[in-house]
């Protein structure tokens, strides 16, 4: 086997494990939230969580390195909080996008409660803003939301399948415009939240100030 077909079965297995591990950290978060067991466990459980976050404490990295399993140019972004699989606060949202147009699927649980029974607004925007994100970077004109107008319809239930969609729907030069909009699964159709998004695609002198350090860390692929 060359090295090279190692290093690709390497990061695919390290890949398997940050996702086992997330889902792991979402079924914690879940039961944490929706427990009612007494306060000797609930004292037990969080020694055995501190136990098990001590190890992974060792080795970490800062604001200014990629995660090691990322590949930001790929579209990779293993702890990305709303699609990222190794993220224990992504749902996470299953994204297909090509062509500037965005669908995705997920369903939230009880930690994104707001309204008892119901998805806190603040989730909606974020997920939103991650949809329409999608929809501008493979429209071919990745930026960065400047503005996200939100437009809550109806409460988004938890516990139920959502989908969800986005579409550019202008390019002003630099400035790119999209919508989309959260729904069940079971009544597409019937928009509960919808948004509108501006992007603003940098010039490089914003991407140098604003990334720099992350580029210059950047491991060679
Ligand atoms: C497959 C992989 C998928 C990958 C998919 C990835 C999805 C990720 C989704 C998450 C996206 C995010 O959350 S991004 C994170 C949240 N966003 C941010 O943190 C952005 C913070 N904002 C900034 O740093 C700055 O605003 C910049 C650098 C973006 C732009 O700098 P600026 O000085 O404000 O603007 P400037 O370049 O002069 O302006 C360019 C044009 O935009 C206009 N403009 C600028 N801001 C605004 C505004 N708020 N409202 C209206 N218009 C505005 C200006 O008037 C100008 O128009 P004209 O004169 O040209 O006519």
């Amino acid at each position: 086997m060359t090295d090279s077909v190692q290093s690709v079965d390497r990061l695919t297995a390290r890949r398997e494990a940050i996702a086992d591990l997330g889902d792991a950290l979402r079924e914690l978060i879940e039961h944490a939230t929706a427990t009612e067991a007494p306060a000797e466990e609930l004292i037990r459980a969080a020694e055995l969580v501190r136990q098990a976050a001590a190890p992974l404490g060792e080795r970490i990295r800062d604001r200014s390195q990629l995660a090691a399993a990322d590949d930001l140019l790929g579209g990779v972004r293993m702890y990305n909080p709303v699609i990222g699989s190794g993220s224990a606060i992504a749902p996470p949202v299953r994204i297909e996008a090509a062509g500037g147009v965005a669908t995705g699927a997920c369903t939230l649980g009880l930690a994104y409660e707001g309204p008892p029974m119901y998805a806190h607004g603040g989730v909606s925007a974020m997920l939103l803003d991650q949809m329409l994100g999608h929809a501008v970077t493979t429209s071919g004109n990745p930026g960065m939301t400047v503005r996200l107008d939100t437009s809550y319809r109806r409460p988004v239930p938890l516990h139920t399948p959502l989908r969800l969609t986005a579409e550019v729907t202008q390019v002003d030069g630099r400035r790119v415009t999209a919508i989309g909009a959260i729904a069940t699964a079971e009544t597409p159709d019937d928009a509960l939240v919808t948004a509108t998004g501006l992007f603003v695609a940098l010039r490089a002198d914003q991407a140098q100030r604003l990334f720099g350090p992350v580029m210059r860390n950047r491991r060679p692929a």
